[in-house]
């Protein structure tokens, strides 16, 4: 099945509802300005660490500093980085983390040259649609007929990549019919602001549809 990332969750009745679906891989924390920008002190009271599904945190151009401070508080497996950050940080974040890291891409024409500069150094690609002045969760989607090259690339060189951006439930089975190796949503799955039940359901009857339908 088609790995699922659902990411901005900003409280314990958002966590609690996404965990209840065994389709979920990833649940991602923003870490970083944004209207879904939540604390790691009160991430870690919300976060079962029993839960089959990694837990992600997603940063914009931080210090190595707020990175540790950040992951010592909330039991993160993955840190998600969204800004223009460099392969000398990426090394050295990941020589003092030692755990998953994930660079984040806007879709343009030259991703796949930047994809080439971070492959030896990253874990995974989160490919995201390019929104000016903002860095993630814009509920926009990109032109869907690239994501076969990420696909390619990524299976090539033997790395995972996530397709983000404008994903909902009624566009889904679109989306997976491009064969992505997972998707990652934010804004398709909520209403006012919280993630919503009937939107998570829809989605994941979808995406067991799509499933069936190909099997
Ligand atoms: O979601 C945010 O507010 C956000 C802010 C700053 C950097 C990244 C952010 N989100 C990252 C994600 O992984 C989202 O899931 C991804 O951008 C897709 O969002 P959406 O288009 O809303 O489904």
């Amino acid at each position: 099945m088609t790995q699922l990332k659902l990411c901005g969750i900003r409280s314990k009745q958002d966590y609690d509802l996404v965990s209840q679906y065994s389709e979920v891989d990833y649940i991602g924390f923003i870490f970083a300005e944004s209207k879904r920008q939540v604390k790691p002190e009160i991430v870690k009271q919300w976060i079962n660490e029993d839960s089959p599904a990694s837990h992600v945190g997603i940063f914009v151009n931080p210090s190595i500093e707020e990175v540790l401070e950040t992951i010592d508080f909330a039991p993160i497996d993955i840190i998600q980085l969204h800004g223009n950050e460099s392969t000398s940080f990426l090394h050295e974040l990941k020589s003092k983390t030692n755990i998953e890291i994930w660079k984040a891409l806007p879709h343009t024409p030259e991703t796949i040259g930047k994809m080439d500069n971070y492959v030896d150094t990253v874990d995974g690609f989160v490919i995201d649609t390019k929104v000016q002045g903002q860095w993630g969760g814009t509920g926009i989607r990109f032109d869907w007929d690239a994501i076969p090259t990420y696909v390619r690339y990524s299976q090539r060189m033997n790395i995972k990549c996530l397709i983000a951006g404008g994903i909902n439930p009624s566009n889904v089975e679109e989306c997976l019919s491009y064969k992505p190796i997972g998707i990652d949503l934010s804004s398709g799955i909520e209403t006012n602001e919280n993630k919503d039940r009937e939107k998570m359901n829809g989605l994941i009857e979808r995406m067991n549809q799509y499933e069936h339908s190909i099997s």
